[in-house]
């Protein structure tokens, strides 16, 4: 048995939308949105990232956005689809079949509602399933007794290109910087991407008959190195806050799905590391009222037991390093109880 169950209430046949899910209005207004609907995606930059010019323009994106569309990233379009619909495939299982891979306490993979959650009085308008490196078969061996092997498959064969993107990103995010490989390696950076560690999460955000009263993810940035994350197409959901400029306001920008293209978010791991020169996106998922959407988010991080601080090298011209070093597994232990306060825990004292 599980060690916990969702409450009963159905989202995908739902007709309103209950207490329990209702948000205050001033949580989710707490920023206007770029332009009607929330638009004004198109300020978000597409990169390239074949292209020679790839590693100045993905600097730039990630010092003031934090996040990025790649194009040109060599993963089937193919592959995509077929993610989307062992994923949909998943979703549509009967609820009890699904709670038989609930998520147990201390354990990352599972169905179930993203740890977020824990931190908020209204449920979220969506649900998910997290599958850790490793544990793919383990976690979908109950509940797809005949199909689980092509469900794997298609996770095991995504999660091998996810691997080399993100390993091509953070050598173009580093370039960036200034830190070439030799340098990230004596930093105990992922030389060995091999053994990295990587999580997928599953979304599914179900059609929702009051989209305005609630949310399918709650605001927050995503903890690891990295996250490439695929959005289902034509309907909208993801958003990102950020400042224009210094003395503008602070918006919700949505970014709709482009065909082809991921999308790319600093985590706070690359915030830290970077000492502050990378800003981890803060980001949401609204609902549709009409359309159901899924997202597969890939977060990755360093070896579990390789320590994370400002690399040295940023430190030359006089700057001092704004956070202590901590693995992803005590960071995330952190995140556990703080949530979004966890990177103002680590950071050191002024000098
Ligand atoms: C390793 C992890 C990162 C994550 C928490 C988790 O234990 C498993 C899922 C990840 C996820 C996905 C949705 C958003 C997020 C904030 C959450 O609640 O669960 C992230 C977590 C994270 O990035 O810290
Ligand atoms: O569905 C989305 O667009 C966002 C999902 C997300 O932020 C996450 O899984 O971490
Ligand atoms: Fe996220």
């Amino acid at each position: 048995m599980p060690a916990f169950s969702l409450d009963h209430f159905d989202l995908y046949s739902a007709h309103h939308v209950p207490e329990s899910y209702t948000w205050p209005s001033s949580y989710l207004h707490d920023h206007p949105s770029a332009g009607d609907g929330g638009g004004g995606g198109d300020s978000i930059p597409i990169i390239d990232i074949s292209s020679p010019t790839a590693v100045s323009l993905i600097g730039a994106a990630c010092r003031s956005f934090g996040v990025f569309y790649a194009t040109g990233h060599g993963v089937p379009v193919d592959l995509l689809d077929d993610v989307e619909h062992q994923a949909r495939r998943l979703f549509a299982l009967p609820l009890h079949q699904k709670l038989d891979t609930a998520r147990r306490p201390g354990f990352i993979s599972g169905y179930g509602r993203p740890p977020l959650s824990a931190f908020f009085p209204k449920l979220m308008w969506s649900e998910g399933f997290t599958i850790a490196g490793g544990h793919r078969r383990d976690v979908a061996g109950d509940i797809w007794p005949l199909e689980q092997a092509v469900f794997c498959d298609v996770i095991e064969k995504y999660n091998k290109m996810m691997k080399e993107m993100a390993g091509k990103l953070l050598n173009l995010m580093l370039l960036s910087l200034g830190i070439d490989q030799e340098e990230a390696g004596r930093a105990g950076l992922i030389r060995d991407l091999q053994e990295a560690m990587e999580v997928l999460q599953l979304n599914s955000y179900p059609a929702c008959p009051e989209p305005e009263k609630g949310i399918g993810m709650a605001a927050h940035t995503d903890s690891g190195l990295l996250t490439i994350l695929y959005q289902s197409r034509g309907v909208n959901g993801l958003q990102i806050l950020h400042k224009e400029d210094e003395f503008g306001p602070t918006r919700w920008v949505t970014l709709p799905p482009l065909p082809g293209a991921l999308v790319i978010h600093v985590g706070d791991l690359l915030q830290i590391l970077s000492n502050d020169q990378f800003k981890s996106v803060r980001h949401r998922a609204v609902v549709s009222r009409a359309e159901h959407r899924l997202s597969a988010a890939y977060i990755i991080g360093p070896p579990g037991h390789v320590k994370m601080g400002p690399i040295s090298k940023l430190m030359q011209y006089g700057q001092n390093p704004i956070y202590r070093s901590v693995t992803w597994p005590e960071y995330l232990e952190i995140r556990a109880q703080l949530f979004d306060k966890a990177l103002e825990l680590i950071k050191l004292p002024i000098k």
